[in-house]
């Protein structure tokens, strides 16, 4: 994967290729990480059992045969209390509209919940190709998957309905096809070979931050942000990463560093691992926490996450 996050236009010519954007909406937990990851066949965006982990906009592009699918992964979508909650859900409807398809993505075991009626509402006014997505089909009978189609299909005219399972990889052979084909013709906007337009130290801090939420509960993983602040590559081809997680308040640092510091090492050595396998190189990784008052309020760390400033 490609350090770089400018996107370049191919030399092929225009009219053979196709590259476009697909939009996942859905309530959180629903499997939209678990899909782009899928489709995309590598791990682009963290995956939790963790509800509104997903707060950038983070794309994992896919090809297919001469087609180029960039996948906007939104936040989850659900009801805003506080700031940054807000923020995370204009978000998500901001990448909805720009995008060349939308793809509503529903967890089959759940079904109509309140949350799935407010972006039905929502969708409703949307005036772009539709494709509803019943995900987890592993886990429920195929009569009430049927029932559950026909449910929202009545609500919203869908172009295509698809049922899989992400975690299995079952049927999303057809729904990446269907993706591809409903791209606007056109040269592709990435290399052949970049995943993810995320770059590396952003990527690099989501590691760390999906590991600080594995291990932390409660307010405490709401209240953090993780940030790569040094990314060196050594002679020998290792790599030296410095992150700061930060939080707003003493007793928070307090828990991230857990007795004796066992909490941050835990986190170190689980993010070390996987920053290995991904940069399949040696990493030296260091962490720090801090505490930044109110970095809920502060721009600068929304434009780190790739999400709008709420004014
Ligand atoms: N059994 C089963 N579990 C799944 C499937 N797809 C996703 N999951 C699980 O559902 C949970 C949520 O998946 P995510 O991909 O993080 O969901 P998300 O919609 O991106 O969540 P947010 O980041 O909160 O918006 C994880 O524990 C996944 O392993 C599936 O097809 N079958």
């Amino acid at each position: 994967m490609s350090d770089t996050s400018s996107p370049m236009s191919g030399d092929m010519p225009e009219t053979e290729t196709k590259c476009g954007y697909v939009a996942l909406i859905g309530a959180p937990n629903a499997g939209k990480s678990t899909l782009v990851n899928e489709l995309v066949g590598s791990k682009v965006s963290i995956v939790t059992h963790k509800v509104q982990t997903t707060r950038s906009l983070i794309r994992g592009i896919a090809l297919k045969d001469e087609k180029q699918v960039i996948f906007v992964d939104t936040p989850g979508i659900f009801a805003p209390k506080r700031r940054l909650e807000t923020a995370m859900v204009n978000t998500a409807w901001g990448g909805a509209k720009d995008a060349d398809v939308i793809g509503m993505i529903v967890d089959a075991r759940k079904g109509v919940t309140e949350q799935i009626e407010d972006i039905l509402d929502r969708l409703k006014d949307i005036k772009l190709p539709k494709v509803l997505i019943l995900n987890k089909i592993d886990l429920v009978k195929r009569d009430s998957l049927l029932a559950l189609a026909q449910q929202l299909n009545d609500r919203i005219a869908f172009d295509e309905t698809f049922m899989v399972s992400a975690l299995n990889g079952d049927r999303t052979d057809d729904l990446m096809v269907y993706f591809a084909d409903h791209m606007p013709k056109g040269p592709w906007l990435y290399p052949e070979d970049m995943i993810s337009d995320l770059p590396m130290r952003q990527l690099a801090a989501e590691i760390t931050r999906e590991k600080v939420f594995l291990r932390l509960h409660q307010e405490l993983p709401y209240a953090s942000t993780v940030e790569t602040e040094k990314w060196e590559q050594k002679k020998d081809g290792s790599v030296r990463i410095e992150q700061v997680i930060y939080v707003e308040r003493d007793n928070q640092k307090m828990i991230v560093l857990g007795k004796g510091g066992a909490t941050i090492k835990a986190i170190s050595t689980a993010a070390r691992k996987e920053l290995m396998e991904l940069l399949e190189t040696k990493v030296h990784l260091f962490l720090f926490v801090k505490v930044r008052e109110r970095w809920v309020d502060d721009p600068e760390r929304y434009r780190e996450m790739g999400i709008d400033f709420p004014i």
